[in-house]
């Protein structure tokens, strides 16, 4: 639509400090990190991702890409189980490394990009985000809700757990896990915005109700279409004020058809064609500030293909939820290029 990009440049002009010079300068911030959830090899994820030619895609879009490489993570010896909840310490303590890099990248001026791992990450990288960004709005992508409190989750992953960490109106349900000191939920459940749920535990349906935060079924987009789900998510978000957009997408939004190469596939997922939609509406508001891509697990890919399929799949949501279109772009080209006198038009 013509009147996309000029109004997007003409809002973007208004907004707090945190958001301006941002549109050509993007970091990328890879995080190696599998505690979050039982299976390994999803701290390969970031490696993979940028293997299947990220930063060149993002190059030719006419970013500075400044690629500030993998965060090193330490397992830490002594860290026993909270309730059933293993590894809270590690966890703890890559987010809060992970919240601080992210405050330092979004307080530079970039656009981020950060590379999971799992998706308890997303706590770290929220939260350092809305350091530099308190009024930031939320938009989920994912088959699960990831909103368990220790409480009601089933299997006890912290990646099924993020959200819960992060909202101000679940602070009195949630116990003090060790390793959370550092962090004080702050993100409002009018913020957040879910799109693509299929597998919702039922503990998380309840807070979900409870709290009456709008979110975008499977179902929801087979009823009402992909179009109509981002007209009313970025009118719930955005009509009463622009804000950044922290984009948090979890890979198994996708169907496993399209991306087979993750921890916790579950069927009847987004359609290639819906999930690039939803990046590039989120594109088209002008307001990303930074973007989570999670939960790729190489060592889950069948086959050389199926991993393939996966990781090109990472990549070309990213390009799109940074203006990648599907109708071309004239970069390269200020007008049609005119031959010169002396050449030769036909043979
Ligand atoms: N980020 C994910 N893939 N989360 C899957 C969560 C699955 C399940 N709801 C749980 O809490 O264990
Ligand atoms: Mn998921
Ligand atoms: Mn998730």
């Amino acid at each position: 639509m013509a009147l996309r990009g000029p109004l997007s440049r003409l809002l973007r002009c208004t907004l707090s400090s945190c958001q301006q010079n941002r549109s050509h300068s993007v970091a990328i911030l890879g995080a190696p990190f599998s505690k979050g959830q039982k299976r390994r090899g999803v701290e390969h994820g970031p490696k993979a991702i940028r293997d299947a030619g990220l930063v060149e895609r993002l190059s030719n879009l006419d970013y500075a890409v400044h690629d500030f490489g993998d965060l090193t993570f330490k397992h830490l010896e002594k860290d026993e189980h909270f309730m059933h909840v293993p590894f809270p310490r590690t966890v703890g303590r890559a987010n809060q490394l992970l919240s601080g890099a992210m405050s330092g990248a979004v307080g530079a001026g970039h656009t981020c990009i950060m590379l999971g791992g799992d998706h308890s990450l997303a706590i770290g990288s929220v939260d350092g985000h809305a350091q530099q960004c308190p009024d930031l709005c939320l938009i989920w992508v994912d088959a699960h809700a990831d909103i368990n409190t220790p409480l009601t989750s089933p299997s006890g992953n912290l990646h099924g757990q993020s959200v819960a960490f992060l909202l101000k109106d679940l602070q009195n349900k949630m116990p003090q896990v060790p390793g959370f000191s550092w962090m004080k939920p702050f993100l409002s459940a009018r913020d957040l915005v879910y799109i693509g749920l299929r597998d919702v535990d039922p503990g998380e349906h309840i807070i979900l109700k409870t709290l009456g935060i709008q979110y975008f079924s499977m179902r929801d987009i087979d009823r009402m279409g992909i179009q109509r789900v981002m007209e009313v998510t970025l009118d719930h978000l955005l009509a009463r004020k622009q804000r950044p957009i922290h984009l948090s997408f979890d890979i198994d939004a996708f169907d496993p058809s399209l991306a087979p190469a993750t921890g916790t596939p579950v069927n009847g997922g987004l359609t290639y064609r819906e999930g690039i939609y939803v990046t590039e509406e989120i594109h088209n508001t002008g307001l990303l500030s930074v973007m989570d891509v999670v939960e790729v697990n190489p060592t889950l890919g069948a086959t050389p293909e199926a991993l393939e399929a996966t990781t090109s799949l990472a990549v070309d949501v990213i390009a799109s939820a940074l203006g990648q279109t599907r109708e071309g772009a004239h970069i390269a080209f200020p007008k049609i290029p005119e031959p010169k006198e002396d050449t030769e038009l036909r043979l």
